[in-house]
């Protein structure tokens, strides 16, 4: 065990990282046929376990879950989501023995420990699976020759699997076969139909590498996914509060604020939420975002780096063998903050309302954005992954701050994205203080230049225009938006 992609060449690393097809629709013709009538067993039923499970079962595969001993016998939240949803639940050596595919959804800091446990009962020729690969890759997991090893990583929060899949849609999903476990070149056919079965095929499937999979994952979740939001949420509400905006419409604006702002992403890239606003916001929201992208490039670079050289993973796991010492002080600090403490007022704010007086969260939506795609892509990972993880899941993450504040989003994604958000956090924050000194209500909390009648510099709104469509997330998202006809709004 140890770092498996430190131990490629730069050759190898290269190849894995730019491993990306987008799947034609045409190549899910055959559906969820290939795990019709198996047997499939999910280790672990919380974010991810509940909702792939529940999604699979209404896709007509057969589900049960394999949970600890204690867990069945303490009745804990994750006996209870499996049972009271109807599910068959025993414990491993009851239902592992009997499983053609066992899907191995607990947190990644157990996959060292269940793989363990798991991997003895597991039948001959049966197949393991992933949603994130981080065990294969950063661990140096090795699986038993005879099983085939593969994933299916959905790009959003489990919540949010279920609720694309509800609507009768689902989530890009990024698809791979471990190269060193598929004996029986099953592999890619049933990751295929597991997509499927999730509703992914309909979102949008990469074809994709474990590698791809995980420095990609790993880099979205912690700078613009969740980190960037996380920074801006705090910072952004100290600022009203600091110049007398009212406590109750600063929390609603920031709570409700990115689900609204994003959502005009979702549907037309950092070119439409930047529409949004007025000619002269846009110009504003344009140079604040430059700024911040200078200010924020090294911060970027330097997660895009530490998580490529393994230096992420190596201190995630110090925290774990040190009792999650680290992002359980972390997680209490974030539950202290003001903005968390603040109850949303009671107030009236309309969705154009929103942009207006939401200037720099546009701004920093677009600086993240576009900071991550370019990290991501300069290291070798391809356009439409690095768009999956910077654009594309931002408003999904971004509705999980509306529905109760950071300690939704925190509680939904994974502990490794929560680490990481931490982790971005806390260097953001003193990185972005001067610049903060500077800001104002003009560009939060109240409606930029709404009555200060200058006339708009035309020749810089062109620039301006030119310079966001011409953004490569701009070039890839158009394409795969397209892809993913069936969205329906949720604001
Ligand atoms: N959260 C998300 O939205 C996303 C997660 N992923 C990936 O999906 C996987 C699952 O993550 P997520 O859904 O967040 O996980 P959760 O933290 O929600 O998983 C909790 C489940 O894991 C079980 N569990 C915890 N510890 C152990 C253990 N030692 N042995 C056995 N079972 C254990 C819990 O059972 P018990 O009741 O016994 O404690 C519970 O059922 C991870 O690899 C993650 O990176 C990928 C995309 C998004
Ligand atoms: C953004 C965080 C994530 O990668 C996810 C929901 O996709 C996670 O690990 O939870
Ligand atoms: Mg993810
Ligand atoms: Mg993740």
């Amino acid at each position: 065990m140890g770092n498996y992609f430190n131990t490629l060449s730069l050759r190898d690393k290269l190849t894995q990282l730019s491993k990306c097809r987008f799947m034609d629709s045409s190549e899910f013709e055959d559906g969820v046929n290939a795990l019709k009538g198996k047997k499939i067993v999910i280790v672990g039923c919380g974010a991810q376990g509940l909702n792939q499970g529940l999604n699979m079962r209404d896709s007509g595969l057969d589900i049960s879950y394999a949970l600890r001993a204690e867990a069945i016998a303490e009745k804990r939240k994750s006996y209870v989501n499996a049972s009271e949803n109807g599910f068959n639940v025993g414990t491993y050596e009851e239902l592992i023995p009997t499983a053609d595919l066992v899907l191995n959804l607990t947190p990644d800091k157990q996959h060292t420990s269940v793989v363990k446990a798991v991997m003895p009962l597991m039948k001959k020729g049966a197949t393991l699976s992933y949603s994130h690969g981080f065990n294969i890759v950063e661990e140096g997991t090795q699986v038993r020759e005879d099983l085939t090893v593969i994933m299916v990583a959905p790009k959003c929060p489990g919540t949010e699997v279920r609720e694309e899949y509800k609507r009768g849609f689902g989530v890009p999903t990024l698809i791979a076969v471990h190269e060193e476990n598929d004996p029986e070149g099953k592999g890619w056919a049933q990751a295929k139909a597991y997509a499927a079965a999730t509703g992914g095929d309909r979102a949008g499937v990469l074809a994709s590498s474990f590698i791809a999979e995980v420095k990609s994952d790993l880099m979205g979740e912690q700078t613009i996914l969740c980190g960037l939001l996380q920074t801006g949420s705090i910072l952004c509400f100290d600022k009203m509060i600091e110049k007398g905006i009212d406590a109750g419409y600063a929390s609603k604006l920031i709570q409700y604020g990115w689900e609204t702002v994003t959502e005009g992403l979702k549907y037309g890239g950092i070119t439409n939420m930047m529409d949004r606003l007025s000619n002269p916001a846009k110009i504003k929201a344009f140079e604040l975002s430059e700024e911040l992208k200078d200010i924020m490039r090294p911060l970027f670079q330097k997660h895009m780096d530490d998580i490529m050289e393994g230096r992420f993973s190596s201190g995630m796991m110090a925290d774990w063998a040190n009792d999650d010492k680290d992002l359980l002080g972390w997680r209490a600090a974030t539950a202290e903050t003001a903005f968390e403490k603040t109850p949303a007022g009671n107030v009236e704010i309309s969705e154009q309302e929103y942009y207006d007086n939401g200037v720099l969260m546009v701004a920093m939506v677009r600086a993240g954005v576009e900071l991550a795609f370019e990290a991501m892509t300069d290291s070798g990972i391809i356009d439409a992954s690095a768009y999956y993880e910077s654009l594309h899941e931002t408003p999904l993450i971004a509705n999980t701050i509306a529905r109760r504040k950071l300690y939704e989003m925190n509680s939904v994604i994974s502990d490794t994205a929560e680490y990481g958000c931490y982790l971005f956090d806390h260097a953001c924050k003193p990185l972005l203080a001067d610049f903060m000194k500077k800001i104002d209500t003009d560009v939060i909390g109240k409606a930029y230049a709404k009555d200060n009648g200058k006339a708009v510099d035309n020749a810089k709104l062109i620039a301006v225009n030119k310079a966001l469509r011409e953004h490569p997330v701009e070039k890839v998202g158009s394409f795969l938006r397209a892809s993913m006809k069936a969205m329906k709004p949720i604001v």
